[in-house]
């Protein structure tokens, strides 16, 4: 796990634990035995710590988290490193994050090609740097740019890090030659005062001033983490505490975190997030499909989401034809896609660089022949079949025959799409989540036809324009909208029964999630679910009038529709569910005109209000959906339960510090979920989504531990 050798006066400690040289125990132990044994070597006048293959060490293994630790700690063998009788040089490329820059920190000189990166990502699994990196870092960078690095978990490139006196050189060329030469160099250099634990940290008596700046800002960014505000106070103790002082309370802090619910679920988060890498599907898999390259791209639809999409395209580098069927749409696009990307720019996501390339990439057109030769088509027209069916077969005929076809259809099962065209192969779904350019869930749908390659090049694509990617078999509402349907309509019905929305929204925002569900209705607006309710009564060939209370044999709530009837549609007319400052305000207040509506529409139908506790609207909305989270599972419309918590962190903002809807089941215990759920059929009927599952059942009777619930999913889609 660490080659020792010597060259020339210099031992070399090449850490080799692949992919990314993870500090596990038998790293700690190699190192230890390294270091010991540099010193004592005669030959060895300096030593150098290097990573072999991709990166120096990325940081502890989170794998260990959790399980009884194993001897020597980070902290010991880093003890070692900063009293070594020689200097000891981190030689650093790749990534140097957690505990690889504890490391580095306590080496006595770091070194770095310019394309390495630094941080203390731990604030991101719900910890703190727990080595000693919150006392040291703050001694070379000073309190504002430790506190701002250790609680965002940033990655900060290796000029920068020299800028804040982090990195000493930045190399160029191989970096071992150069290393060599450098730990040559310092041979003949004291080098005692580099030991950072003797440095003081600079402007210590502002630390009041600074750590107030950071604790508003982390209050404010990372609202509800736990880990965020540690940190910051961790570092502030590096400026009021002794050096070995200020080491424990890091210790305590960082044990106090790791014993916290939030690490546990950030932790599994993480690798909940890789595990969706790891795709299947009927005939293939992301180890046997090879994704077909994309150099150039069409964007069908410049409405909101269209030009978002194009926004996520154009900012990847790649090309656009954006396509509108006339010249007032195209351009109203065009005007999106610019105000979008001043705004990124003004908020420092997009370089002003990437803007103008961006610029140059987008071409608009009214022709259909002009995408004929690109690599990959996305249509993101009206969600209606009709005309979905209408665009795709155009596009069959047009495009040639490698070109992906992409759909951003967010309910309408892709073989009904797909049958428009000759090529159902090449046919897959693209569900983005609005707005496009800044939610990071790309829901990717195949169908019965869809071919590995074609989906292994939208999930390749997914990662090329920075989204997470999540592969889901083709249903109506897929993954995410299958479940946000009993979730958003139980919102209602708590409304309906006696809750008023800002209880059902209070309830949301308390457990974590950045809006309640009548924020969100008045956000994405009250007319978009009036019309989407038309189209479901059209497809089961009904209609809604004021006496409808079921549609498709399932309860229904026409609050949506006396508030669309009133003309309150949202934010975007300035009331809806809440009363804002101006039409487009975003500042919600409660409304007695909407309470009168609800009143006035529970009167009409007879209903009697009642009073309803923050558990039971917890429960109707989260364990409703929970319920269809295992329905989804069981009938293998994904594989396993990452993937739905993944959709829920990525799509819906849900609180990563829960881990995810079936993750934060787990936790409850599943028999705990599955009598509430049964309780809720009892009294809440003429619901399907309270038949409660099969599959959620099985596992709670059988006390099936979160590790092996994707055992138990249905293997029909393999
Ligand atoms: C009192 C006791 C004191 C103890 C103090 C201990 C203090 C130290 C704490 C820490 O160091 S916490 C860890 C800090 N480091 C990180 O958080 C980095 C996490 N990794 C990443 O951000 C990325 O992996 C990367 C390094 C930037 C590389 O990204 P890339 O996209 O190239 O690869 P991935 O797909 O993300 O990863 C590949 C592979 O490696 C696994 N992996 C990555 N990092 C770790 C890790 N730190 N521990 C264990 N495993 C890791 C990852 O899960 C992937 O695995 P597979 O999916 O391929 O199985």
């Amino acid at each position: 796990m660490v080659d020792y050798s010597v060259n020339g006066s210099v031992a070399v400690l090449m850490v080799n634990n692949p992919p990314v040289n993870a500090l596990g125990h038998a790293v700690r132990v190699g190192l230890k035995t390294g270091i010991e044994r540099g010193a004592k070597d005669s030959r060895v006048r300096s030593i150098i710590i290097i990573g072999k293959g991709q990166t120096f060490p990325a940081g502890a293994d989170i794998r260990e988290f959790g399980k009884p630790s194993k001897e020597p700690w980070l902290t010991a063998v880093g003890n070692l490193i900063k009293t070594c009788s020689k200097p000891v040089v981190a030689a650093i490329h790749g990534t140097c994050l957690g505990g690889g820059l504890e490391i580095a920190l306590f080496s006595h000189y770091r070194i770095a090609v310019s394309s390495a990166r630094v941080g203390f990502p731990e604030v991101t699994l719900g910890l703190l740097p727990g080595a000693g990196g919150s006392q040291r870092l703050s001694r070379l960078t000073g309190l504002p740019v430790a506190m701002e690095m250790i609680s965002s978990g940033r990655h900060v490139p290796a000029r920068k890090a020299k800028e804040y006196g982090i990195i000493d050189e930045i190399v160029s060329g191989d970096l071992l030659k150069t290393a060599l030469k450098f730990a040559q160099e310092v041979q003949s250099r004291p080098f005692k005062d580099r030991c950072l634990r003797y440095k003081v940290v600079p402007n210590a008596d502002r630390v009041e001033e600074y750590a107030s700046a950071a604790l508003t800002q982390v209050k404010k960014k990372y609202k509800g983490f736990e880990a965020p505000v540690a940190c910051v106070q961790a570092v502030r103790s590096s400026a009021e505490l002794s050096y070995e002082e200020g080491m424990k309370r890091e210790r305590d802090l960082f044990l106090q975190l790791g014993q916290s619910g939030q690490a546990k679920a950030q932790q599994y988060a993480f690798f909940a997030e890789r595990a969706v890498t790891k795709w299947q599907m009927p005939g293939g898999s992301y180890k046997t499909a090879k994704p077909l390259p994309v150099r150039s791209t069409a964007v069908i639809g410049a409405g909101t989401m269209g030009s978002g999409i194009a926004v996520c395209l154009l900012s990847a580098g790649l090309p656009v034809y954006l396509l509108e069927q006339n010249e007032k749409f195209l351009q109203s696009g065009v005007k999106l896609i610019e105000s979008i990307m001043a705004g990124s720019v003004k908020l420092g996501k997009v370089s002003m660089e990437t803007a103008k390339r961006a610029a140059t990439l987008l071409k608009p057109t009214l022709s259909y022949d002009d995408i004929k030769d690109v690599d990959l088509v996305i249509e993101a027209v009206f969600e209606n079949l009709d005309i979905k069916k209408e665009v795709f077969s155009k596009l069959d005929k047009i495009c040639k025959p490698s070109a992906i076809l992409c759909t951003n259809t967010s309910t309408i099962d892709i073989n009904r799409i797909s049958s428009a065209t000759s090529r159902p192969e090449k046919v897959v779904g693209t569900h983005f989540f609005a707005p496009a350019y800044h939610m990071k869930l790309l829901e990717n749908i195949y169908g019965t036809k869809t071919s590995p390659e074609a989906v292994a090049t939208v999930m390749k694509l997914g990662k090329t324009i920075n989204k997470v990617p999540v592969l889901v078999k083709s249903c109506h509402g897929f993954l995410a909208n299958r479940m946000n349907a009993p979730f958003s309509s139980e919102a209602i019905f708590l409304v309906e029964e006696g809750a008023s929305p800002q209880e059902v929204d209070q309830v949301n925002e308390d457990f974590g999630m950045p809006m309640g569900p009548f924020k969100v209705r008045d956000l994405s607006g009250i007319d978009i679910s009036w019309r989407i309710n038309r189209e479901v009564a059209k497809v089961l060939g009904t209609s809604i009038t004021k006496e409808t209370r079921f549609l498709g044999g399932n309860r229904y709530c026409g609050l949506n529709d006396d508030f669309y009837d009133k003309g309150r549609y949202g934010r975007k007319t300035g009331k809806g569910w809440y009363l804002y400052e101006k039409v487009g305000g975003k500042t919600a207040v409660a409304d007695p005109e909407a309470e009168e509506i609800i009143n006035s529409y529970r009167q009409s139908r007879g209903i009697v209000k009642r009073k309803i506790t923050p558990q039971e609207i917890f429960e109707r909305q989260f364990y409703s959906a929970i319920n269809e989270g295992f329905r989804i599972l069981e009938e293998g419309i994904c594989n396993m339960p990452e993937e739905i918590d993944i959709s829920w962190i990525y799509g819906f903002s849900y609180p990563k510090y829960r881990g995810g809807p079936m993750f934060y089941a787990s936790q409850i215990g599943l028999q705990r979920v599955y009598d509430r759920i049964c309780h809720y059929h009892e009294t809440c009927p003429y619901s399907i989504h309270w038949v409660p599952n099969r599959l959620l059942k099985k596992l709670a009777e059988n006390n099936v531990p979160f590790t092996q619930w994707a055992n138990h999913v249905s293997k029909s889609k393999m």
